[in-house]
C-alpha cells in the first residue's frame, strides 16, 4: 500500500533528512517508526502524505506515484489518509462535533450521513458526551481522542500519527493506544512515529528504526531499542 524506492530528501537549507530509503508497508499493518531526535522520522512520515516532496525517488500509495501528483490532486490523496499530530490541531472556535463534521463537509459527504458517522467515531473514542464541548474545555487526552476521531471520520485506508502520545501522561497514552489498536483491528493501516519506549516494547509490532535518515532496523515483532 505504501512503497518507497530510493527516496532522498534534502531540505532547502542543505540538511539531508532522508538518505536513500526503500520500504514497503502492507495494508492492515501496524508500524512503529523509532529513532533518535532529528533522525528523520517526521520527514519520513510527511513524505507518505505529500506534506514533503522527495528530492529523489518514488513513493507509491495504493498504486499511485504520489511524487508525481499535481498540487490540485493532493486533496484526493489526503482523503485516503488520516493524520494525527502531537499537538492536536483542533479548530478552537468549533465544537468537538463541528471539528469532526468539518472533515466530512470538506469531502462533500451527504448531510444526512454526517451526523451518524460523527457520532459513530465519537463513540469509538468514548466521547459522545463531549460533542458540544469546545476544544479548550477538554483535557489533553480528550483533545487527542477527538483528533483521532477526526482523522478516521472519512474512513481512510491508513492513519499516520506523528508522536501522538508525546504530550500525554502514561495513562492517557495507553488509552490512545487502545484506540489505535481498535482502528487497526478494523483493517486500517497504522504508521506511528514515537519516542514511547514502553508502548513499543509492550505492543510487539513491526518496528522501523531510522538513524541519520536511513533505515537501520526493520523487525516484525520489534523493540524500541534505545534508552527512553
Ligand atoms: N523544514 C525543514 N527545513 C530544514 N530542515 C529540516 C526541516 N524539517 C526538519 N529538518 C531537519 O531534518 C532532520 C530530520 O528532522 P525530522 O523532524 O524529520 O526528525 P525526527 O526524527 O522526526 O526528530 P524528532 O524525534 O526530534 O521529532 C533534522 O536535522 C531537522 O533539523
Amino acid at each position: 500500500m505504501i512503497e518507497m524506492k530510493d527516496v532522498w530528501k534534502a531540505y532547502p537549507n542543505g540538511v539531508m533528512a532522508v538518505n536513500g530509503i526503500n520500504i514497503s508497508i502492507d495494508k492492515g499493518e501496524f508500524v512503529y517508526i523509532v529513532g533518535p531526535s532529528g533522525a528523520g522520522k517526521s520527514t519520513f512520515v510527511k513524505l507518505m502524505y505529500r506534506e514533503v516532496k522527495p528530492t529523489k525517488g518514488t513513493i507509491h500509495f495504493n498504486g499511485t506515484d504520489i511524487t508525481k501528483l499535481k498540487n490540485r490532486q493532493v486533496p484526493k490523496l489526503r482523503r485516503q489518509i488520516g493524520v494525527v499530530f502531537q499537538d492536536f490541531k483542533l479548530l478552537p472556535k468549533l465544537t468537538v462535533y463541528e471539528n469532526i463534521a468539518f472533515a466530512q463537509e470538506v469531502i462533500e459527504e451527504h448531510p444526512r450521513n454526517i451526523r451518524t458517522r460523527v457520532m459513530e467515531v465519537l463513540d469509538l473514542v468514548k466521547l459522545q458526551h463531549k460533542a458540544r464541548s469546545f476544544p479548550d474545555e477538554l483535557s489533553g487526552g480528550e483533545h487527542q481522542r477527538v483528533s483521532i476521531a477526526r482523522s478516521i471520520v472519512n474512513n481512510p485506508s491508513v492513519v499516520i500519527a506523528d508522536e501522538p502520545t508525546g504530550n500525554l501522561d502514561p495513562e492517557n497514552a495507553w488509552s490512545i493506544m487502545d484506540i489505535f489498536e481498535e482502528i487497526n483491528r478494523s483493517g486500517t493501516t497504522v504508521v506511528m512515529a514515537t519516542h514511547n519506549k514502553s508502548i513499543v516494547n509492550t505492543m510487539k509490532r513491526r518496528v522501523i528504526a531510522i538513524e541519520d535518515g536511513m533505515i537501520v532496523r526493520d523487525e516484525l515483532r520489534g523493540e524500541y531499542g534505545y534508552e527512553a
